[in-house]
């Protein structure tokens, strides 16, 4: 019998136009896919949230990679049958890394899917619907293009705008955004940790803008400033670089640190653990949106399936691909007439993987053998 492999590829993929945050710009995603192919040659595909430097998550490209090689394979190691439910078990008594330990889940539970036509929505007890979706502008040069922007993507038929802002671009995009689409807008926007407890005085004035949420204004650790500026009532506060778990959730909950959660499977450690998040989330009133990390066709299928779940109420971050993909590593995901996007229908992910796509991306490929 063949040894199950695990193999880890590194895409270089080209954005069809640069993303801009307040951590840094990026011009070309810098990705891991993962490829899990059991004793039976069943194979199941995952995709990491990493990036190259620690940027967004302590984890980040090297670290995963490291982690899985030298921590968390070993303890795979012997078992016949891989499950989701089996590496959870075998990895539940390493500390912390959810990025490593949700790319190796995540590849094995696709291929365990696959192996039984299992679709992930299925898996999830959830049902196949269309998702409405939202879209995560970065930060341009300046007004006229932002402006030019979103009017794009409202014309593409996105049913929410999330704008990155950072100190000194803040009020002015929001209301010029505003002031240009109206009052009904679904508009919300994402500090990526830039402020400081101190910005109080002038995130309260974003208040005046009637925004869904302000995201992650805060260094992830701050649950307590999180916890004081929900408690004044204004713009709704969410976390995204805060929940690395569901233990992380839980206690967001618990201070009052989170009106709303954007949950991305890869960042907690997979989708059993972001089904349970959601579950906590929905169990406690507190809407989740699915967040989005400019995934490759492999990501973004799993997402719309998570997506289905019922207290996912906000549009997520699940973009089309042409949002950042000239071409990507599988089939192109376009928004129908009402904004919306849905799941392929097949086992697993439901995304065949376009092999030649991926060895054109690939910059390195590491190979373990399980
Ligand atoms: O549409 C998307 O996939 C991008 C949504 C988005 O803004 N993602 C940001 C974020 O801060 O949430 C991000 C991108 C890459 C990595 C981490 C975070």
């Amino acid at each position: 019998m063949p040894q199950p492999t695990f193999e880890v590829f590194r895409l270089a993929m080209p954005l069809v136009r640069p993303f801009r945050t307040s951590r840094g710009v990026e011009t070309v995603r810098d990705v891991l896919v993962a490829r899990f192919t059991d004793a039976d040659g069943a194979t199941g595909w995952a995709e990491s949230a990493a990036d190259p430097e620690p940027t967004y998550f302590p984890e980040y490209i090297d670290s995963v990679l490291l982690t899985i090689d030298r921590i968390l394979l070993p303890l795979l190691g012997g078992d016949d049958v891989l499950t989701a439910g089996s590496v959870r078990r075998a990895f539940a008594d390493v500390p912390g890394n959810p990025l490593a330990k949700g790319l190796v889940e995540t590849a094995v539970l696709d291929a365990q899917l696959r192996r039984h036509d299992m679709p992930m929505v299925d898996y999830l007890v959830s049902a196949r619907r269309p998702i409405a979706v939202g879209v995560s502008v970065g930060i341009p040069d300046d007004l006229d293009t932002l402006l030019a922007w979103v009017s794009g993507y409202l014309d593409d038929g996105y049913r929410r705008v999330k704008l990155k802002i950072q100190p000194g671009w803040d009020l002015a995009p929001v209301r010029a955004v505003r002031e240009a689409f109206g009052p009904d807008l679904p508009l919300q926007v994402d500090a990526n940790q830039a402020y400081s407890p101190a910005d109080v005085p002038l995130l309260s004035r974003l208040d005046e803008f009637g925004l869904l949420l302000l995201e992650q204004p805060f260094a992830r650790h701050e649950l307590l400033a999180h916890a004081a500026l929900s408690a004044r009532h204004g713009t709704p506060v969410c976390l995204d670089e805060s929940v690395l778990s569901l233990d992380d959730a839980m206690t967001a909950i618990r201070l009052g640190a989170a009106d709303v959660i954007n949950i991305k499977p890869s960042r907690v450690g997979g989708y059993l653990t972001a089904r349970s998040i959601h579950d906590v989330c929905l169990a406690n009133g507190v809407p989740v949106f699915c967040g989005g990390t400019l995934e490759t066709a492999v990501g973004r299928a799993a997402n719309l399936a998570l997506a289905t779940l019922p207290g996912f109420t906000l549009p997520g971050d699940i973009s089309a691909t042409s949002r950042y993909y000239a071409r990507d590593i599988g089939p192109s995901f376009e928004l129908d007439a009402d904004g919306c996007l849905i799941a392929p229908s097949g086992a697993g992910c439901g995304v065949e993987v376009d092999d030649a796509a991926v060895e054109a991306f690939a910059v390195a490929k590491h190979s373990f053998t399980l």
